[in-house]
């Protein structure tokens, strides 16, 4: 059975009675059927670059990651958060291994065609032979998003993107990107239940949607196109919905494949 891929962002780390709530619903997911995690942590990184007093400076949703700022952003993503989220998992019995796309050459990533963003890195499926050993043992791989590019150098990778990725290589029944909001919002803030391409693009030029919901529509649009199906951009918030969500009702917004 191809799995399902849930991105968290770092929201949902971030508070332990979040996480908390939230690791038993994802439990219930894993229960049915193969899963794996990706995560991100763009909050935790903005409280280390304040620590260091490194500049947070973001251009459409994407950190601005000069290659010296690397080995802090890697700390903190495949570090700090990653392992703290292995850990919430453990607490709920979770078969969990906590990797990064760079691992098992799970991602093929290049520069970001943006050369002001530093080591951004985009990526591409590379190798599937690690995903689907660990699914295929019963793990839930929990993956960061930090990729090696063809130099073998770290990159900085947004988590929507990251997830896209990992859809796409192991061939994923459903894609879930997890906000800090219940869906995708109109002018009058009423969450859409579905969107398409046309919808989406109208909505960003008019600027009811902004900032990191630009990535994350964007990426969803993608990963639509590439599975062929809806992506759903839903709460980590609301544990209640993604039980929903495991017995096959629909949650959130359908980013749609048209
Ligand atoms: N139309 C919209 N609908 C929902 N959220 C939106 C919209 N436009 C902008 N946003 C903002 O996007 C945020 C989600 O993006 P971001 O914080 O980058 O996500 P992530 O959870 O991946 O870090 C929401 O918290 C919200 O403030
Ligand atoms: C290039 C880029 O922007 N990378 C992100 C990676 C983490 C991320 O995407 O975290 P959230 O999902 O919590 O926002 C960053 O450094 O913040």
């Amino acid at each position: 059975m191809n799995p399902v891929v849930v991105k968290l962002s770092g929201g949902a780390i971030e508070d332990p009675i979040v996480i908390a709530n939230l690791m038993p619903a994802l439990q219930e997911l894993a229960a049915k059927q193969p899963l794996i995690l990706v995560h991100g942590g763009g909050k935790q990184v903005d409280a280390h670059f304040a620590h260091w007093q490194y500049p947070v400076e973001k251009k459409n949703g994407l950190r601005v990651s000069p290659a010296e700022h690397m080995p802090l952003i890697t700390a903190v993503l495949a570090g700090q958060v990653n392992k703290q989220l292995l850990s919430a998992a453990k607490v709920v019995g979770m078969n969990a291994v906590g990797v990064s796309l760079a691992d098992g050459d799970s991602a093929v990533c290049s520069p970001h065609p943006d050369a002001s963003l530093g080591a951004v890195g985009i990526v591409d499926p590379g190798k599937g032979k690690m995903m689907q050993a660990l699914l295929g043992a019963g793990f839930v791989p929990i993956v960061a998003s930090i990729a090696l590019d063809q130099q073998s150098q770290l990159r900085n990778v947004n988590a929507d993107d990251a997830a896209v990725c990992l859809a796409a290589l192991t061939k994923a029944q459903d894609l879930l990107l997890l906000s800090d909001v219940s869906g995708v919002r109109d002018a009058e803030g009423k969450t859409h239940a579905s969107m398409t391409k046309a919808q989406i693009q109208q909505e960003i030029a008019n600027g009811v949607i902004q900032g990191g919901m630009i990535a994350k529509v964007m990426a969803a649009m993608q990963a639509a196109a590439q599975l062929g199906k809806h992506v759903t951009i839903a709460s980590y918030l609301q544990p209640d919905a993604i039980r929903r969500y495991a017995h096959g009702q629909d949650i959130g917004t359908h980013i749609l494949a048209v």
